[in-house]
């Protein structure tokens, strides 16, 4: 329910009467509540993060650098804080998880539409994820459009590109003349750097918490999220330092 500005209250505002009645557990067992908020939590930045990463597309588009930048940093520093909660979650135990593993069921990370949304934005674009969403769901639309539309990487190479700069290499080795792409390009390393950190993390907790033991999504568990660690949403942005 709205109510008028002048009646609001604090719980109206916030909606939370809907936010705080989203966390049912399924077992009586006290750490599935410490999952759960885990969980709400990192969908709730990541729409955070989706909704500055499409601003910072649309002002790189519009030659507005200095805007992008703002956009990105506090992408970055929301992905710091995302790091650090696996230290919250890592106070749960291995005995304390199994206990309630199975009322998962086979739901999994691989299901996250929106860390995937936010992966297809950047630039990595792998089409085989689409499959674990719901034909027709909202995370499957929004999906697909990523997967269409210009990401981060793209807009970036257009923008060196209209400004006449050769290549990359050419930008990092003259950063002052090309001072506003080689900004938005470490920019971009900031984010691939923050994302290579969360999947550490993730790896080393998921291997704290229950091993090599397989994921409820299928996969081998941590071995298949080491193989995760390779990728990178600007690849040429890091391979380009070997020959500075
Ligand atoms: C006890 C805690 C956790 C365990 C044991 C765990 C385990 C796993 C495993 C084994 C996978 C591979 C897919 C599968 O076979 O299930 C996976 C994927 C994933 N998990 Fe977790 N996870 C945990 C917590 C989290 C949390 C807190 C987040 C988010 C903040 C998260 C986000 C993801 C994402 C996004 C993927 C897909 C990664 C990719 O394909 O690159 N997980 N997780
Ligand atoms: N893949 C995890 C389960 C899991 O972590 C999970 C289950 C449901 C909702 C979110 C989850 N988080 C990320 O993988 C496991 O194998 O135990």
């Amino acid at each position: 329910m709205t109510a008028h500005p002048a009646g609001m209250t604090y719980a109206d505002y916030l909606q939370l009467p809907a936010l705080l009645g989203a966390q049912q557990p399924l077992s009586d067992l006290h750490d599935e509540m410490l999952f759960i908020v885990i969980h709400q939590t990192k969908e709730l930045w990541l729409k955070q993060m989706l909704h500055e990463v499409g601003l910072a597309i649309a002002l790189v588009e519009a030659d507005d650098f200095a805007a992008a930048y703002k956009a990105l940093a506090r992408v970055s520093r929301i992905q710091s804080v995302m790091t650090l909660s696996w230290d919250v979650l890592a106070t749960m135990t291995p005995v304390d998880y199994s206990r309630f593993r199975h009322v998962l069921g086979t739901s999994s990370g691989f299901q996250s539409a929106q860390f995937r949304e936010f992966e297809y934005r950047l630039g990595i674009k792998d089409p085989r994820f689409l499959e674990y969403q719901e034909g027709g769901s909202e995370g499957a639309v929004r999906l697909k459009a990523a997967l269409d539309a210009d990401s981060l990487w793209d807009v970036a190479d257009q923008a060196r590109q209209r400004h006449g700069a050769d290549s990359w290499l050419a930008v990092y080795q003259d950063p002052e003349r090309w001072f506003g792409l080689y900004q938005l390009a470490e920019k971009l390393v900031d984010l691939d750097d923050a994302l290579a950190g969360w999947r550490h993390k993730h790896l080393l907790t998921v291997e704290r918490i229950i091993g090599n033991k397989m994921g409820t999504g299928g996969s081998a568990g941590a071995s298949y999220l080491a193989s995760t660690l390779e990728k990178r949403a600007f690849p040429e942005l890091w391979s380009l330092r070997t020959g500075l």
